[in-house]
This record gives C-alpha cells, structure tokens and sequence, in this order.
C-alpha cells in the first residue's frame, strides 16, 4: 500500500512539474501568449473549469480580459478573431482533430474521434450518403412515427409543469434508435428513459440514460481535455476511487453495446437504417466492419445524434417562450400551411417558411448546442493561424460561443433576434460565421438530420401548444459538458389553445 502511494504521488508530481519546466524552456514559443491564472504552467486551470461544466465561461472571461489570442492549457491556444475559422477547420487546413479525440476513443475509433486522415476518410464515406438530404428525406416517415409519439406524451401531460428539456432528450434518442438501429428506445410511449445495458456475459441491467450520457460526457471531456498522461492518470485514479463518472461511461457503453447486439441479430426490418451501412462489405471485401468498429459507430450516433439535437429544441423553444412577439409571428406563418390538428408537417413545406428558418438559424447562432472551441492539433511543420507561426503538435482552437457572439460581426449580438437574418447587410457576416455545425471536412455528418427534426418538432410544438414560461423572470443556464446543454430548469407549462 505505502509503495502505491509512493508510486501516486511521484506520478502526481512529474505530471505537474513537467509542464512547468517546458513553461521556462519554451521550446514551442507559446510564452508569447497571454495566458489566465495557471494557465500556462497547468492543464489544472482547465480541467477545473471543465469539472465545473463551465469552461465557456472561463475562456470568454480570458478572452475579454487578454485579448483574441489566449493561452488556455501549456499546449493549448485559443483564438476568436474570425480569420481563425477557415485558418483552422477550413478545407485545405492541415490541422488535424487533437489528442482529446484519443483520449476518449475506446478500443476503436469511430468518426467523430478517429485524428488519422486516411482511417476518417474512410469512415466517412461509408456514412456519408447516408446522411445526405435526399436520403435523409427518404427517412421522413419514420421521424413522423416519433414525433406522433410525441404529441401524444405531451398532449397527456397538458396543463402540468413539465421539464420540456427531458421530453425532447427521449425525442432524439427514440427518433436516433428508430432511424439507426430500426427500434426505437419507446421512451415516449413508455414516459420515461429507462432502457437496458448489456454487459460483457450478455446480462443486461436497467440504465437511466439521459443522466448516464450527461455524466458520462461530463467526465469524458474533462479526463480528455488533459494531456494524455494526466489524461490515463486521471481515468486510472476516477477507476480506483471507483466513480460514478466511470459507471457512468460504461453504463452508456454498456447501452451501445445492448443496442448493436439487439440490431445486429433481429437485422433491418422492413428498410435500410444508418446501421445497415456498417454491414455492407465494401468492395472487394466478404464483410463489414468488425464488431468492435460498428459498436464505436454505433456509440457516436447514439450520443452525437441525440443530445445536440435535444439541446436545439430546448434552446428554440426557451428563447419563442421569452419573446411572445417571435412566437406569435412564427404560428401566424405556420397557420398559412397547417391545420389546428397537423401534427406531422411535410418538411419541403416547411422549408418554404423563411420566418420559422430564421428563428432556428437564430437559435443556433446564439445558443449552439456544440459551443466549445473544438480542438485541433497543428501539424508537424506547424500552421499559420491568422498571421500568428504556430509550431507543430500545439493545441488551438476558436469557441464556436464567442464567434458566433463577436460584436464586431453582429449587432446587439448576445439579443435574440431573428429579424437579423433578414437583413441584407448582415447576411454576409450570419453566412460565413454562424457555422454551428463547424466547417471543412470535420463538420457534422448529421445536419441534415438535425435541421429535419429542428424543423419539424419546433413547427408542430409552435402550431399545437401554447407555451408558458413558469418562471418568466429565469435564465436558462448553459451547462458544458462537450455539448453545450440547456440546464434543467426549462419548466414549461403547455397547453393546447380552446
Ligand atoms: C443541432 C444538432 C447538431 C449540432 C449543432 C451538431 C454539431 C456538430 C459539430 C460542431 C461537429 C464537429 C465536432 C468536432 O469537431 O468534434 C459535429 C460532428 C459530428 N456530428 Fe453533429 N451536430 C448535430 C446533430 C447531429 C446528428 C443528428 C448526428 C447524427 C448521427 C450527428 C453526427 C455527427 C458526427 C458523426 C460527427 C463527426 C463528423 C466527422 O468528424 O466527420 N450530429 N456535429
């Protein structure tokens, strides 16, 4: 026991020291960046922030104090002068995803975390004509399904408080499990989030998922955000003091892994899902992915395919509530198409509405549902990101947050105002610097998805319900996890109109 300790505390040590020696030696050159507090000598800075889910916080408070260049960890710099956009994630950029995404991969990589060019490629390609917007219309039917379930859960619970927030997480994930894996979770049906686990002898136990995703994610991003020996020294100490942040990821894991066994042995159904893609052999091949590939697969669509998703409807529906006017103007624009009873809109109507685009496009400007400055790793012969050498295997990144809140792009840029984007002059700076979705080869698979069921879910809820803040006077805290979520308290009291 005592060498243990010995052992732990001479790791500590060297985990914290290291990273103050390289602050004086300088070899990369950051000293040249301001940088808050301990910043600059330890990750502990940030990892503090993000422990608290309260990094965008911390990065604005710096920024604004130190300017558009801030050292934020040892190896990690933040930009927020706009040109860092395309100088970073554009197309054409060799700045790779960073060690973060190692340090959450599991066993195998999936596409959102695979950092090796060629192995992203590859993966991409399988999705990528899955999630294209002719297929993804193909697919409009089965987003009815959910969205008939959820009217009806809500039109049960007319007239009670209810935390809107919790009823759009079942949304995503049975309207996620119904189009990847052809079985849907029922959360609707079943009101609640309860689904099963599977472990590895193939028991299965009851799992609560949206608060096992949120803890899971939580830890994650925190244990991920560290440099990789803190980041395994971390996961090593969370494992022996046994948290419930680790139960927590494998509980979530545990679920994926429930729902690809359930899916790989009952196969499609009637239609092709998203899953059916990792099943195809491609050429020349006899088989699909190997097991462990369309696990991890089948992991990210079930946690970037959901609580995104969840968190834009939240943030829509929270901002209409607080600005009667908007709602009012957006229900009368929905009245010229729908009946006081459609409950399933057809989308390419839908898309003919400018007013209800411009208040989802607003939405996502001002409240992104992915907020943090996505980080990305300069390449071994290093980047030039906005006039600045930055040397190769350095942390940067640009907090999608502060961009798409730049004053000096857009106007009275912390209001909600959909109008904006009706305005030709501000066009140009909404076009090139509202990219919610980030930009370049690493942007979101699934938007295409997202913005049918943003569309459809906020027409439906707008056209059918009344909606009634219980606290008119509240915020709508913003919790970072990797994801920005709405906080808890997004209480609505809904009612149909007599
Ligand atoms: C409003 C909803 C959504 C928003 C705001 C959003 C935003 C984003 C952002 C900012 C990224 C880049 C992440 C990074 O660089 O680490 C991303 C990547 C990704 N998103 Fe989404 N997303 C949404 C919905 C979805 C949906 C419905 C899916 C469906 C499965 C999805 C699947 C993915 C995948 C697989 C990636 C990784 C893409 C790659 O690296 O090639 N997302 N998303």
């Amino acid at each position: 026991m005592a060498l243990l300790i010995i052992i732990f505390v001479a790791a500590l040590l060297a985990l914290i020291l290291y990273p103050i020696l390289e602050y004086f030696v300088d070899a990369k050159d950051l000293r040249r960046f301001p940088a808050p507090g301990i910043a600059a000598f330890t990750d502990l800075w940030a990892l503090r922030y993000h422990w608290s889910n309260s990094r965008y916080k911390a990065v604005r408070e710096a920024h604004a104090a130190l300017g558009p260049i801030v050292r934020i960890q040892p190896n990690h710099v933040s930009f927020t002068d706009p040109r860092a956009l395309k100088d970073i994630y554009g197309h054409g950029s060799a700045i790779m995803k960073s060690e973060y995404y190692d340090n959450v991969a599991g066993d195998f990589h999936d596409t959102a975390n695979s950092t090796d060019r060629a192995e992203h490629s590859r993966k991409r390609r399988i999705m990528s004509h899955a999630f294209s917007h002719k297929q993804i219309l193909t697919m409009e039917e089965v987003i009815n399904t959910v969205l008939i379930n959820f009217v009806k859960a809500i039109d049960a619970r007319t007239g009670q408080d209810i935390d809107i927030r919790y009823w759009f997480n079942l949304f995503t994930f049975d309207a996620i499990s119904s189009l990847a894996f052809s079985q849907s979770f029922d959360f609707l049906g079943q009101g609640t989030d309860l689904t099963l686990g599977q472990r590895s002898d193939g028991s299965t136990y009851p799992i609560h998922i949206v608060k096992t995703f949120h803890d899971a994610v939580s830890y994650a991003s925190m244990m991920g955000h560290a440099r990789p020996a803190l980041s395994s020294f971390i996961r090593r100490s969370f494992s022996l003091m046994r948290s419930s942040y680790v139960k927590a990821l494998e509980d979530f894991g545990a679920m994926c892994l429930y729902k690809t066994v359930e899916r790989t042995n009952a196969g499609p159904g009637e239609h092709r899902d998203f899953f059916s893609n990792l099943e195809d052999a491609p050429k020349g091949q006899s088989e699909g992915m190997p097991f462990g590939e369309k696990l991890a697969e089948a992991g990210i669509m079930l946690n970037a395919g959901s609580d995104t998703t969840a968190s834009g409807l939240t943030n829509t529906l929270w901002l209409l509530a607080k600005h009667p006017a908007t709602f009012d103007k957006l229900r009368a624009e929905l009245d010229t198409c729908m009946g006081p009873d459609t409950i399933t809109p057809d989308f390419n109507m839908l898309m003919a509405l400018p007013y209800l685009r411009v208040c989802l496009d607003e939405s996502l400007r001002l409240r992104p549902p992915v907020a943090i400055g996505l980080p990305r790793q300069t390449p071994k012969e290093g980047s030039t990101i906005c006039g600045h050498f930055i040397p190769g295997g350095v942390t940067v990144s640009l907090p999608i947050l502060e961009l798409q809140r730049n004053p000096t792009l857009f106007p009275n840029a912390e209001a909600f105002d959909p109008e904006r984007w009706l305005d030709e002059k501000q066009l140009p700076n909404l076009r090139e610097y509202v990219q919610p979705f980030s930009i370049g080869g690493r942007a979101c698979i699934g938007r295409n998805l997202a913005m049918i069921e943003l569309t459809k879910v906020v027409a439906t809820v707008v056209n059918r319900y009344d909606v009634q803040l219980v606290d008119e006077h509240g915020e709508l805290e913003m919790v970072e996890r990797f994801n920005m979520n709405p906080g808890a308290f997004a209480l609505l009291n809904l009612a149909i109109p007599l």
